[in-house]
């Protein structure tokens, strides 16, 4: 490693994490937030990261610079990685460093990083922000245990609490949801948003003098009264001790396709119908035989959007959920290829 040591006079770079389960809103929030520093003259730099091996996610152009960890999740097989990119990336002086984490990561588990990081540049972690898909929520909590406890672990370990996708939620599901958040983390910042539009200002004081803040917290959290760890993984953490529960979402799976040739429109959003609930997530580029226009699409618990895309990257398409037949998936998918 390239050591320096970081300097007392040398401003300190405020890390935001941005975890959030799969699909709840994290690079709309990501945009949103880069967009404000690209609006007050400052740099924000990205690290993204992604479970499947292609990034599709369009971010706000204006030389900011982005990093792309792929095939894997920086909370436990891309660990090393995280910690690589925090220290290359703040080499470049930027005013901030935006990190979003896989929809499977908990935050607690990329603290570790951004301390050891902290140890040979000027860089303090700023917040831990827990995206939450609230209908995404409201079905999840009726669904897989282990998917259900990894999204409260996030929801947990977060300073910053977004309560996102507010304009499909009866009024009464919102109080429901916000009560829920609540319980399960009483001290973070809390924002019920649409398109993950906080306020503005809810993320003040990401300057040197929030140095730490952060960390502190959160690290209080890894020690729950009862002895466990705060994180909910049901072991107790010496202190510097990260955990590293790799395990926590080995559960989830990630399928990659990539067409070699034109699917039917229709055919298509007929297939993302049928998929079982337990794909949470798909988002790809495709190229329709019946559109002039290739599309991202995006899907997210039950719900599909499609939006032109001029990207000249190859069609892709990344699948992620639980006990779902991925020979059955790419069965289906090489079927559409031929009709
Ligand atoms: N209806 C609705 N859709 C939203 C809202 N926020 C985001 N979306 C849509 O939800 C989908 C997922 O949003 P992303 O920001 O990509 O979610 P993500 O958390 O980055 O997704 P992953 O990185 O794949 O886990 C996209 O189609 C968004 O346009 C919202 O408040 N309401």
């Amino acid at each position: 490693m390239n050591e320096m040591i970081p300097s007392a006079a040398a401003p300190s770079i405020p890390v935001v994490l941005l975890g959030g389960f799969l699909g709840s809103g994290k690079t709309t929030l990501l945009a949103r937030l880069a967009e404000r520093f690209r609006e007050e003259g400052k740099l924000a730099a990205v690290i993204l990261n992604e479970l499947g091996d292609v990034a599709f996610d369009e971010l706000p152009a204006g030389g900011m610079p982005v990093s792309e960890l792929l095939s894997g999740c920086i909370c436990c097989s891309m660990k090393a990685d995280l910690t690589a990119e925090l220290l290359q990336l703040a080499d470049r002086r930027p005013d901030a460093i935006l990190v979003e984490a896989t929809g499977a990561a908990n935050p607690l588990e990329l603290v570790e990083n951004v301390m050891e990081a902290s140890l040979h540049r000027p860089l303090h972690l700023a917040a831990a922000i827990a995206v939450v898909d609230g209908p995404g929520l409201l079905q999840l909590r009726k669904g897989s245990r282990r998917t259900y406890r990894l999204l409260t672990d996030g929801i947990r370990c977060a300073t910053h609490l977004v309560l996102n996708k507010a304009d499909k939620l009866h009024p009464e599901e919102r109080v429901e949801l916000e009560q829920l958040l609540r319980e399960l983390n009483g001290r973070a910042k809390l924002a019920v948003t649409v398109r993950a539009a906080v306020p503005d200002g809810w993320l003040d004081g990401l300057d040197a003098s929030g140095r730490a803040i952060a960390g502190e917290e959160i690290r209080e959290r890894r020690q729950a009264p009862d002895g466990t760890s705060g994180c909910g993984c049901g072991e107790t953490h010496a202190a510097g001790h990260a955990c590293a529960h790799g395990e926590r979402h080995e559960h989830l799976l990630a399928v990659s396709y990539y067409p070699e040739r034109p699917f039917d429109s229709v055919a298509f959003e007929q297939l993302l119908r049928r998929l079982p609930d337990a794909v949470y997530r798909a988002k790809g580029i495709v190229t329709f035989a019946d559109t002039p226009s290739r599309y991202l699409f995006q899907y997210a618990f039950r719900e599909a959007d499609f939006v032109p895309t001029a990207s000249a990257a190859p069609d892709a398409i990344v699948f992620i959920g639980e006990h779902f037949s991925r020979e059955e998936l790419l069965r289906e998918l090489a079927e559409l290829e031929r009709l």
